[in-house]
């Protein structure tokens, strides 16, 4: 539980994020619009690119873009260990989309290489994804979704509702002791239809956190949604 900060805290004039240094794995994929929702916080955003970029971060972002892209390419910019690592020691990081692909311990559907080899993740979460999986007709949609932790005015964590865009996006099929599921998107009411894609009637998990570790399978980034990326700074700040 957190107190919600009082107009007179610095931070609030400064910006929550402020004196923080937040980086953005730069690989590929959107880590643009997050480096901007970082800064908008205040923070400092690095891009990650090499290793040594790692090193002194109070936090990491893994943003939306191509999972099997994202692999590769930090595997060869012998990134991959090094960020395992990191993940390891207790470094926070939120994941956004493929990002969240790319800190589950599993797969349901991973893609492989042309040599048959599956993509692999940084793990650290303790779930299983499914690629693409909201339906191949309309794998793009938008809907509204009950977000618990992020109504920071409230005393028990929380529910906001959030207009989230998915793009391609994964749902989670498996949580593990001690992950926490922070929103789900529900069946459409045939009704009053608000997304189109296809649950066969089951809600399915969108967001999820285990202690250090926060993922999303939409895109607050490129809303302008700014609570999400906020619940991560308070979590780097030991506040959420
Ligand atoms: N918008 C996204 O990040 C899409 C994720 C993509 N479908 C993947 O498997 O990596």
């Amino acid at each position: 539980m957190t107190n919600p900060l009082s107009a007179a805290d610095p931070r609030v004039r400064a910006g929550i994020g402020s004196g923080l240094r937040i980086g953005v794995l730069a690989l590929q994929g959107d880590f643009r619009e997050h480096l901007r929702a970082v800064e908008a916080s205040g923070a400092t955003g690095i891009g990650v690119r090499r290793p040594a970029e790692l090193d002194g971060l109070d936090g990491l972002i893994i943003p939306g873009g191509e999972s099997t892209a994202i692999d590769k390419l930090a595997r060869a910019f012998e990134l991959a260990d090094p960020l395992r690592k990191h993940i390891a020691e207790g470094l926070p990081v939120y994941g956004s989309c493929a990002g969240m692909i790319l800190l589950a311990h599993d797969i349901a559907d991973p893609a492989t290489d042309l040599a048959g080899n599956p993509q692999q993740t940084f793990g650290g979460l303790d779930i299983t994804v499914r690629r693409n999986a909201f339906g191949r007709q309309r794998e793009s949609f938008e809907t509204d979704l009950d977000f618990r932790g992020l109504d920071f005015s409230a005393t028990e964590n929380g529910v906001a509702p959030v207009h989230a865009v998915f793009i391609r996006g994964p749902w989670v099929e498996r949580v593990g002791p001690g992950v926490e599921v922070l929103a789900q998107v529900e069946p459409a009411d045939p009704a009053h239809a608000s997304h189109a894609a296809d649950l066969q009637g089951t809600a399915r998990i969108v967001a999820v956190r285990s202690g250090q570790l926060l993922a999303t399978s939409f895109h607050p980034e490129v809303t302008g949604e700014k609570r999400v990326h906020e619940l991560f700074i308070r979590m780097i700040r030991g506040e959420a």
